[in-house]
């Protein structure tokens, strides 16, 4: 009998890891998920965005205007969080997969931790001044961004 053909590829497989990261995510407007891989493709860590632990999802905010309280002051990207989260010794020479194009602050640790590939999905604030020095630092580190090509394949979980 031959082997299995329809199984999914290996981009589809981190960035659905992602993608139900994000599903985690308590942010009402944007839900983002990270998953960091091995040169070998083994999962070494998975992040979304929210509170830092300890910092209760019902008692900080989690509107966007607010002038003096609001989420942006709070919440952990999902990429940092992926970093933080990886306890197992280097992150040297591993790439990330991430639903949204990082943005500068998390690009200065996707960098110093020596993650050497950016795969991503979405950039809906590619015209920000963020995104933009975001950029420009991963290109000026070497570290290679790749634009991640939905294959329109739909995978059902049930839970
Ligand atoms: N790459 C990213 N990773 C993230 O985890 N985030 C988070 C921060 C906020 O929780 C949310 C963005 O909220 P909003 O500005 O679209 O309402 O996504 C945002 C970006 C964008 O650069
Ligand atoms: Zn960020």
């Amino acid at each position: 009998m031959p082997k299995r053909s329809d199984y999914i590829t290996w981009d589809e497989y981190f960035m659905g890891v992602a993608i139900l990261a994000a599903q985690r995510s308590k942010d009402p407007n944007t839900q983002v998920g990270a998953c960091i891989v091995s040169q070998d493709n083994k999962i070494l860590s998975i992040g979304y965005n929210g509170m830092p632990l300890g910092c209760s999802d019902d008692e900080f905010a989690w509107g966007r205007d607010v002038e003096h309280d609001n989420k942006y002051f709070y919440i952990v990207h999902s990429e940092l969080n992926a970093i933080l989260n990886y306890r197992g010794g280097s992150l040297e020479g591993s790439k990330i997969y991430v639903t949204l194009f990082p943005c500068n602050e998390c690009a200065k640790a996707i960098i110093q931790s020596g993650i050497r590939e950016v795969i991503y999905w979405q950039d809906k604030y590619k015209d920000t001044p963020e995104v933009i020095a975001s950029k420009r630092m991963l290109r000026t580190a070497g570290v290679q961004i790749t634009e991640y090509i939905p294959t329109g394949r739909t995978v059902n979980i049930s839970v």
